[in-house]
């Protein structure tokens, strides 16, 4: 079987031109295979939401093929910076609302909402109002109303770049664990190397506008990882080389 067929996401010399002439993404190859985490850092505005936007099949290339899960109508869960959530409704109602939009009945959708927010950490908030709650309550929310839909492929758009430096860790530490319960495969755009490296099996790096793949970094460590492992000298020289990468690719 060839990667492409394997993998859950597939880019295949991927161009992206926008009408007005800017080339947003040129001759991107990148393949995430079922299960692998894969987070993507780049200067800012080489791409990395239109790559995003590209796995989502919500915009179509205009170079290349991307084919895998989305491609083949398979349900994604998108997380991005902003919850978006909707102020008048509970925290219930919120990760309610994609699966009450599908049609799916009222005794199942509660059931669905009552074992995500227990998986995100937030039973006992189901009545509260997204204004009551905090930053990182918040995208704990909004990651459990892209739980509810049950993707097997998720795509973060800088999820936790909106949040303080110990909420970000705390997230992503509570990120791992959801992962580890449920199992996905993930696309994570990211502009924090050190959150790339813990949280990923693979680190790829994009150069500054048209963004093409430069390097890719494989993490070995094992998930999940401990909160300490980010001051170990072997995830210290990890980030480094992708700091590296990533300052050559800005030149
Ligand atoms: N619809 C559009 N029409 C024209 N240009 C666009 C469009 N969408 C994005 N671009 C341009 O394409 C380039 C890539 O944008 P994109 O948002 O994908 O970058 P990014 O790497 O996610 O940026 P950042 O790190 O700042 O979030 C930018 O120069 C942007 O201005």
């Amino acid at each position: 079987m060839s990667v492409a067929t394997e993998a859950a996401l597939h880019f295949e010399g991927v161009g992206k031109r926008f009408p007005n002439g800017t080339s947003a993404l040129e001759g991107v190859h990148l393949s995430v295979a079922a299960g692998e985490f894969v987070s993507v850092v780049g200067p800012s505005g080489c791409g990395k939401s239109t790559l995003l936007r590209l796995a989502a099949g919500l915009d179509a290339p205009t170079g290349g093929r991307v084919t895998g899960l989305a491609a083949s109508g398979e349900s994604v869960g998108f997380v991005f910076q902003d919850p978006t959530l909707l102020p008048w409704r509970s925290v219930q109602a919120n990760v309610e609302l994609p699966a009450e939009l599908a049609g799916v009945g009222r005794a199942e959708r509660r059931e669905r909402a009552r074992e995500v927010l227990a998986l995100v950490g937030l039973d006992g908030f189901a009545k509260q109002l997204p204004g009551q709650l905090s930053g990182g309550m918040r995208m704990r929310v909004s990651l459990a109303r892209a739980l509810m839909g049950r993707p097997s492929l998720f795509l973060f758009d800088e999820p936790f770049g909106a949040l303080d430096e110990i909420t970000r860790l705390r997230m992503q530490e509570e990120l791992q664990r959801v992962l580890a319960e449920r199992g996905f495969t993930a696309l994570f755009i990211t502009h924090s190397v050190t959150e790339a490296v813990f949280l990923s099996h693979r680190v790829v790096v994009m150069s500054a506008r048209p963004g093409r793949v430069t390097a890719a970094f494989d993490v070995p460590f094992d998930h999940p990882r401990p909160a300490e492992l980010r001051y170990e000298p072997a995830f210290a020289r990890i980030a480094g080389e992708v700091s590296a990468a990533l300052r050559g690719g800005a030149k």
